[in-house]
């Protein structure tokens, strides 16, 4: 985790302003691994398991299935869809996905939701694909795909909102969480913003989040 304080005060501050799922996604420089790693999870999971939040691993089914974890997250680059749904039973199974090719082929093999992006630029992944922008959310919807999609990649609190209007369901940061220092704030004003539109009259007329010409 990128985080400017220590990860279990984060996550307990996530979780207390609303955060609906957490992630461990311990990757990248400065990593941990082995016992270290495998502890911080286990306090992670705890923390989330007492607030009654789903705790998904990032990439490693492993670590998933030791844990009892509640899900796992992958990417086009690690394991297929197929293998890793076999492995994990009913748990939660969220994919990446950049096309809607790859959205499909995701959902016909097992994907409970898709993470779709980087919406925006982002610091915190150095092998990110190119930048999408909302669009890409409004044309999955379009074309028909209707599993949940977390938007990701560069998401702040005053971007939110669009990345809800384009057709998100919710968002995945880590920036915006941790390098704050009023993570719980953070959290509260991410979830007002992903929900303010709905009260927006245009959209309330309209009443079809998928019909935004601006996309
Ligand atoms: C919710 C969510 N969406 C996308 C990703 C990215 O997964 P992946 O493409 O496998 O990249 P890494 O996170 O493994 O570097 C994600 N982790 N979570
Ligand atoms: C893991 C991942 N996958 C696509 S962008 C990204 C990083 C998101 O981090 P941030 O919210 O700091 O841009
Ligand atoms: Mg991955």
């Amino acid at each position: 985790m990128n985080c400017l304080a220590e990860p279990g005060w984060v996550v307990q501050e996530a979780l207390a302003g609303g955060a609906t799922m957490v992630q461990f996604r311990e990757k990248g420089l400065g990593a941990l691994t082995g016992v270290p790693m495998f502890e911080l999870a286990c306090q992670l999971q705890e923390l989330c398991r007492h607030a009654g939040v789903p705790f998904i691993i990032n990439d490693d089914v492993e670590l998933a299935l030791e844990l009892d974890a509640d899900g796992v997250h992958i990417g086009q680059d690690d394991e297929s869809a197929e293998s890793v749904r076999e492995r994990i039973g009913n748990r939660i199974l969220g994919v990446s996905a950049h096309t809607i090719e790859e959205a499909r082929r995701a959902i016909l093999q097992g994907a409970d939701y898709l993470g779709v992006g980087p919406i925006y630029p982002t610091i915190s992944k150095d092998d990110a694909h190119a930048v999408q922008g909302p669009a890409i959310l409004y044309e999955m919807r379009k074309a028909g795909i209707d599993v949940p999609i977390v938007g990701i990649g560069g998401i702040t609190v005053d971007r939110v909102e669009e990345v809800a209007r384009a057709g998100a369901d919710g968002v995945a940061v880590i920036s915006a969480v941790t390098q704050t220092e009023q993570v719980r704030g953070a959290v509260k004003e991410l979830k007002k913003n992903m929900v303010s539109f709905l009260n927006d009259p245009i959209y309330m007329f309209d009443n079809d989040s998928t019909d935004h010409p601006a996309f």
